[in-house]
């Protein structure tokens, strides 16, 4: 008996040819509506779906291959006596190859001014039904969802060479490409519906790249990307120069426009181990990127810097003089990049938009889970600060102090931000008690911390981070208040005539 294949694709890409091959290797090809048309314009003998079914295409193609002629045909075990016999007495025939692919749910999401009528009529129910069938029979139906697929396929069919292992391979790719297609349709009626943390989380990402190593060189690693783009994220920034990103260098990357995606005015920052070393802002990006610069000299080299203007030549000759493994800009003159790309080892990045801030979750994974939480999009607004001490900030402390605030923001967890003029003077990141963070940050900045403010995540349990900020020579201070002994660190700090405010927010950073 003449082997038979189903085909009904979306995306018709390459299935004429692969059509053609399969009839030249005497296979006879079934179809539906719009593909049987392609197919026999282009000459290729098929039978209509329909004929098979004796049922015609109904509800707008809602229904047409949802039929047992159809799925008896698929799921039948060809060494299974009963199978068969079932098979012969309701006249059905097998159906040996199924080739398949989705209606393009993911591209109408993605259309400007879609109608929810147009993406609801876009989850495809027959498609997917078929797929799922052939590939639990994998062992006797050869199933192709992906056109990448359609050559090395053909050339085994038509040698007759296809194994049960390729068969399940195929068959693997099929229920990871439903999945996938599925779980986009669940996240959209969850959005719809509102439920954030609902009893099952399903989360589909697509793999842009296998990594050399991960976080060291004897871990492996990939990035998969959200399948719906991001747009003004690391995972949609273009590479215009260099060699290919690391593990580390996406996590510092991501880190960096992050921060970046805090300032509106020009801004620019240097990233170390997901830590900035050094944030600064200015009317110009030059001059962004000199106080960033300045902010730590010896930390930056090897860093990362993202810039929220368009590189100019100044800036190019500023970057180029130090050593860095990637600067991301929304742009790059045509000076500049003929001045960054005479270096091989730079790597260049454009964002095609402004560094969004991405709403929605984080995750992180702990031993036999996830912990899922809404990004830490928390702004506060300056003009519900309290003043907590006797003196107020004067307006260009108040400057400097929302500045900072916007920094340890994106330090880690316990952190203490020095800033002056518009530009990070010390950073004391990650450690297990405050008053080390403030050390670290206060010998950091030296003699830059006379006039200084700072910025802490959290508050005070003690006032000795307050008294080492007035030994420092710091004059104002932001952070969330709230401490019991809040009242110790407003007694150092009026003694001293620092200014204190209280954000009422938390910003720990793990
Ligand atoms: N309803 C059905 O019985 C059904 N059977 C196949 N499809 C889909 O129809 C598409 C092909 O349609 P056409 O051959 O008419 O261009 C394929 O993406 C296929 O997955 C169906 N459509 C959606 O549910």
């Amino acid at each position: 008996m003449k082997k038979r294949a189903l085909i009904s694709v979306s995306n018709k890409e390459g299935i004429i040819e692969f059509a053609k091959g399969l009839h030249e290797a005497g296979v006879e090809t079934v179809s539906t509506g719009g593909t049987l048309q392609a197919l026999q314009e282009a000459g290729v003998p098929t039978i209509a779906v329909e004929q098979i079914t004796g049922f015609p295409e109904i509800l707008n193609g809602r229904v047409k291959t949802l039929h047992p002629f159809i799925h008896g045909g698929l799921l039948a075990k060809r060494d299974n006596e009963e199978h068969q016999n079932q098979l012969e007495e309701n006249e059905i025939s097998p159906i040996d190859y199924v080739i398949v692919n989705l209606y393009p749910f993911k591209q109408t999401l993605e259309k400007q001014g879609v109608t929810k009528e147009e993406i609801i009529e876009n989850i495809d129910i027959g498609g997917p039904t078929m797929l799922r069938s052939a590939a639990k029979n994998y062992k006797d139906v050869a199933v192709v969802v992906d056109p990448s697929d359609y050559n090395q396929v053909l050339q085994a069919i038509k040698q007759d060479t296809l194994t049960v292992d390729q068969r399940q391979q195929l068959a693997a790719k099929v229920f990871r490409h439903t999945a996938n297609y599925d779980a986009l349709i669940a996240r959209y009626f969850t959005e719809e519906t509102g439920e954030d943390f609902p009893e099952t989380y399903t989360i589909t990402y697509e793999k842009a790249q296998t990594l050399r190593y991960g976080e060291n060189p004897h871990q492996s690693a990939a990035f998969y990307k959200r399948s719906i783009p991001v747009k003004g994220s690391l995972a949609t920034a273009e590479q215009l120069h260099g060699k290919e990103l690391s593990y580390n260098n996406i996590q510092d990357a991501n880190a960096a426009l992050e921060i970046l995606a805090e300032y509106t005015e020009p801004a620019a920052v240097a990233v170390k181990h997901m830590n900035p070393c050094g944030i600064g802002v200015a009317h110009t990006i030059d001059t962004a990127f000199q106080r960033a610069y300045d902010a730590d000299p010896i930390s930056i080299f090897g860093g990362i810097v993202a810039c929220n203007q368009v590189i100019d030549q100044l800036t190019a000759e500023k970057l180029s003089k130090i050593f860095l493994e990637i600067v991301i800009a929304p742009g790059y003159t045509e000076e500049a990049l003929a001045l960054l790309t005479v270096k091989k080892n730079i790597r260049l990045l454009k964002l095609h938009v402004e560094p969004a801030e991405e709403v929605g979750h984080t995750f992180t994974s702990v031993n036999g889970g996830m912990l899922i939480q809404t990004k830490d999009n928390g702004r506060i607004n300056p003009d519900e600060l309290t003043i907590a001490t006797t003196r107020e900030p004067t307006e260009k402390e108040l400057a400097d102090l929302l500045f900072a605030w916007k920094a340890v923001k994106h330090v880690k967890s316990n952190a203490i931000v020095l800033a002056k003029e518009k530009r990070t003077v010390g950073v004391g990141a990650g450690q297990m008690n405050r008053i080390g963070a403030a050390s670290i940050a206060i010998e950091q900045a030296a003699e830059h911390a006379q006039g200084a403010v700072m910025a802490s995540d959290a508050f005070f349990p003690m006032p000795d981070t307050v008294e080492a900020a007035a030994k420092a020579g710091i004059t104002a201070i932001i952070q969330p208040g709230g401490s019991k002994r809040d009242q110790d660190s407003i007694d150092v700090c009026n003694e001293y005539g620092i200014a204190m405010v209280y954000t009422g927010m938390r910003h720990f950073k793990h």
